[in-house]
């Protein structure tokens, strides 16, 4: 017989967590809610309903066991409720469970407290064979309390004169091991080949060949003899990320002093470091580019980890201006139209779900800007007309490789990019269908052009598989 809550609360012990009332299915979530879509693998022999409601109470208020201290609060309010638990579709070991939070549990303005709770303990359950956040509604209510991008995707267009296509950029390679005098000389080529952008590596920071300040002069004297050279906007994200926030901020205000209109930040600082580097961008008017290095560890497995839509949106209500979303077309993994849907994620001002792009909730962005996606990782002009076609203007593409392995040199390499671009804009504007016509258009432009010629020459054969192996499992969403 099972024992009444009331007597479990008279003698404490191990209680169920649906006992608890974390599992609701008469729950109508308020428009103030938080709600998170997770997809969960029981243990064999844990009912889903019980796995669905030890989520919700571990990210929220409970432990193990029932507390006398649950009855000095009002905990019908603060428990998480999973209010609908449903098996997905072909997945016979898996459940999606929706579980709502109450606005008032976490803290305005905080990436590392909602994280704390939605993603705290959870994924650690004994009970769990695995589990995934896929989705997240976040209430306007809640939204109102970020700061959001520094600038957003017009405001950064209008700082740079660029308009009706996308931006174009290159990380400099070899990763490490460049002096700084010689890395000055890649920016420099880059920028005067045609780009508008270049880029430290992720991993680039402040190793002992070449120490940050040394790298900022070199790189920040090449934009500025470009920008003179070339009449245009130029611009070379400076990686600012660090051991410690002194260190940060001093390479923030370094920047800054030298004249950068950019500066960038890579994920693994953690996300309070994130909204401190945010918070100075906007007191500052620096535009900031995020790296989202080390997110495949938790992103790629399908049942297991934090989907890249849910990120996205942490690092939308973050604030920064850029941040790397994928290329779909390149050598790292990704869905086409799963990373279409990150773009509409991080473009949209109100998204609404979409099953072949994976989006599950509906996503009132109320007035947080728009977020520049980032298309980088192994791509190349040969690929110029998908990547339009797949991404539209609002995106930076962004090819190391891609330019710094050109076979005439780096200029060379920029500008077969350059051109690449400008003769598939100007075929989409006349109505052309670039996705099939693309290769006919890039030969044609390629006659006036010796260094996208030689490009297409040397890169013709790399393609990289795309085709979908990954499946959204989405189901319509409930009417919240
Ligand atoms: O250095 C590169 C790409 O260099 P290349 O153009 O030579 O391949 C970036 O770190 C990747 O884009 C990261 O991946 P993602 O953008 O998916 O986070
Ligand atoms: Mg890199």
């Amino acid at each position: 017989m099972v024992e009444s809550k009331q007597a479990k609360y008279k003698k404490g012990g191990v209680v169920e967590y649906r006992e608890m009332g974390y599992f609701n299915p008469d729950y109508q979530p308020k428009d103030t809610d938080t709600i998170a879509l997770f997809r969960i693998t029981p243990q064999p022999g844990v009912e889903p309903e019980e796995a669905a409601a030890a989520v919700a109470g571990e990210s929220s208020t409970a432990t193990w066991t029932v507390v006398w201290t649950d009855r000095l609060t009002t905990l019908e309010r603060y428990q998480a409720k999973a209010f609908r638990v449903e098996p997905v579709p072909g997945n016979p070991e898996q459940y999606f469970a929706y579980i709502a939070y109450d606005l008032a549990l976490f803290e305005e303005g905080s990436i590392p407290n909602m994280t704390s709770s939605i993603v705290g303990n959870v994924f650690g359950f004994k009970a769990l064979k695995a589990l995934r956040l896929e989705d997240l509604r976040v209430p306007v209510a809640y939204l109102k309390t970020f700061l959001g991008a520094p600038h957003g995707i017009p405001v950064e267009r209008d700082l740079l004169n660029k308009y009706g296509r996308p931006i174009l950029g290159a990380t400099v390679k070899p990763k490490l091991g460049l002096s700084g005098r010689n890395y000055g000389r890649v920016v420099y080529e880059a920028l005067m080949g045609g780009l508008d952008f270049t880029k430290d590596d992720e991993n680039i920071n402040s190793q002992p060949f070449m120490r940050w300040r040394d790298r900022f002069n070199y790189a920040q004297e090449a934009v500025m003899k470009a920008e003179q050279m070339s009449g245009e906007r130029k611009g070379h994200y400076m990686n600012v990320t660090a051991a410690d926030m002194e260190q940060v901020y001093e390479r923030l205000a370094f920047a800054k002093e030298i004249g950068s209109v950019i500066v960038m930040v890579d994920l693994t600082m953690g996300y309070t470091a994130l909204q401190s580097v945010s918070k100075w961008c906007h007191k500052n008017g620096m535009i900031l580019h995020l790296h989202r290095a080390s997110h495949a560890t938790f992103t790629r497995q399908k049942n297991h980890g934090i989907s890249f839509r849910v990120l996205a949106k942490w690092m939308r209500m973050l604030g920064v201006d850029h941040i790397h979303a994928g290329t779909a077309v390149g050598k790292l993994e990704g869905d086409p139209n799963l990373v279409r849907g990150y773009y509409d994620i991080l473009r949209e001002q109100h998204v609404y779900p979409d099953p072949v792009k994976g989006i599950f909730f509906e996503q009132d962005w109320g007035y947080l800007p728009a977020v520049m996606p980032v298309a980088s990782g192994g791509i190349h002009a040969g690929q110029m007309h998908q990547l339009l076609a797949l991404f539209g203007d609002d995106v930076i593409l962004q090819f190391g490789g891609g330019t710094i392995g050109h076979p005439m040199g780096i200029a060379a390499g920029a500008t077969a990019n350059r051109v690449a671009l400008e003769a598939m804009v100007q075929a989409r504007n006349e109505g052309r269908d670039i996705l099939n016509e693309g290769p006919s258009i890039l030969k044609q432009a390629a006659q006036h052009s010796p260094a996208l010629a030689a490009a297409l020459e040397l890169w013709k054969d790399v393609t990289f598989d795309y085709t979908s192996t990954d499946t959204a499992d989405v189901l319509p969403t409930p009417s919240l």
